[in-house]
């Protein structure tokens, strides 16, 4: 696999700037997730990779090589798209086949029929490899839109939202079967999204994306915990991180207009007083929904806390984060 490298793509649409200035580079072996709310330019990005669409301005490097005037099939990527995208009328074994029958590859028979089996036992699809593509369910469809992928050895593995039509089961399932893939082969992949769990576990990079500008690039940790700006801080955590006038609380610097606290940020116990509206239990998280001066603090408590609506608690901010007029934070 290699480093794929965007240099200063710009691409419009009748005006309407999609992609502005973008550089990023994709390190070879790197699981780099997309996020931004819709309309950032996600897709966009993946299909200047691809080959799809071209850029106005800027240019795609893939192991160093400029991917100017070149078409899809000479660039060696492979996409995976939200929606499947199979022949219904062949089987799933002819499905997981197609992509190594291109003319360009030459595989050979019996190499065909290796990969094939293998990409299907890791996305535990093998019993069906005689069913048509129509006689599975939506899940195992995608499996297979994914298994297509998996079969080529591309420069890259492009995949737009591949798990978001698939229940939460499923998707937990194929979270972890996806990074592990990618972590055994060494895979690089470019990795479209809205889920943040999907984010947070599974990419060594994140890119946030914000009006189709690069806003941040870093690991998982560097933007939860240093966002660059307001908009990249409420791409990751849940709760979504508060965000209220940073006066609400003594001690906030010189030039601060808001202050974020993400729960890790608010003491409960100390401080100022506030009032619990919502106690929300999830299974796995308990959050509580305080009423503060006329603000709403959303936060978690112990699993098994006794609070009610009604009590008091008194809260404090313990190392937040502050964020300027413009919405960047103040280092
Ligand atoms: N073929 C096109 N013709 C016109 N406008 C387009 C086209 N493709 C994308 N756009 C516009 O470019 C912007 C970026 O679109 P893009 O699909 O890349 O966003 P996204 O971040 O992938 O969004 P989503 O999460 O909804 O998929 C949007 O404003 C979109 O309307």
């Amino acid at each position: 696999m290699a480093d794929v490298v965007l240099q200063s793509i710009t691409k419009s649409f009748s005006g309407h700037r999609a992609l502005d200035d973008v550089s990023m580079t994709i390190p070879d072996g790197s699981f780099v997730v997309l996020l931004g709310p819709t309309g950032a330019g996600k897709t966009t990005t993946l299909r200047m990779i691809s080959g799809l669409d071209h850029p106005d301005h800027g240019d795609v490097f893939i192991a160093g090589r400029s991917m100017k005037g070149l078409t899809p099939a000479e660039r060696n990527v492979a996409m995976v798209f939200q929606q499947y995208s199979l022949y219904p009328h062949l089987t799933v074994r002819e499905n997981l086949a197609f992509p190594l029958k291109s003319p360009l590859l030459r595989t050979p028979p019996a190499e065909i029929e290796r990969k094939v089996r293998a990409v299907a036992e890791t996305l535990r699809i093998a019993h069906k490899l005689d069913n048509k593509a129509t006689a599975l369910s939506g899940g195992e469809m995608q499996r297979v839109s994914i298994g297509r992928a998996l079969v080529r050895t591309p420069e890259i593995y492009l995949m737009d939202e591949p798990l978001s039509s698939l229940d939460a089961k499923l998707r937990a399932d194929l979270r972890v079967e996806l990074k592990s893939i990618q972590a055994n082969s060494g895979a690089t992949l470019l990795y479209v999204t809205h889920d943040q769990v999907e984010a947070m576990t599974m990419a060594t990079h994140i890119g946030v994306l914000h009006h189709g500008r690069l806003v941040q690039f870093g690991s998982p940790r560097e933007v939860y915990e240093r966002p660059v700006s307001l908009h990249a801080a409420q791409r990751l955590g849940q709760p979504r991180i508060n965000v209220l006038p940073a006066n609400l609380f003594p001690a906030a610097p010189p030039r601060a207009a808001s202050i974020g606290l993400r729960p890790e940020h608010i003491r409960q116990g100390s401080g100022e007083e506030s009032l619990v509206t919502r106690v929300e239990r999830l299974g796995d998280q308990t959050r509580l929904h305080l009423s503060f001066r006329g603000h709403t603090i959303v936060t978690v408590t112990e699993p098994h806390t006794t609070r009610r609506d009604g009590e008091i608690v008194k809260i404090e901010p313990v190392d937040p984060l502050y964020f300027d007029a413009d919405g960047m934070r103040l280092a």
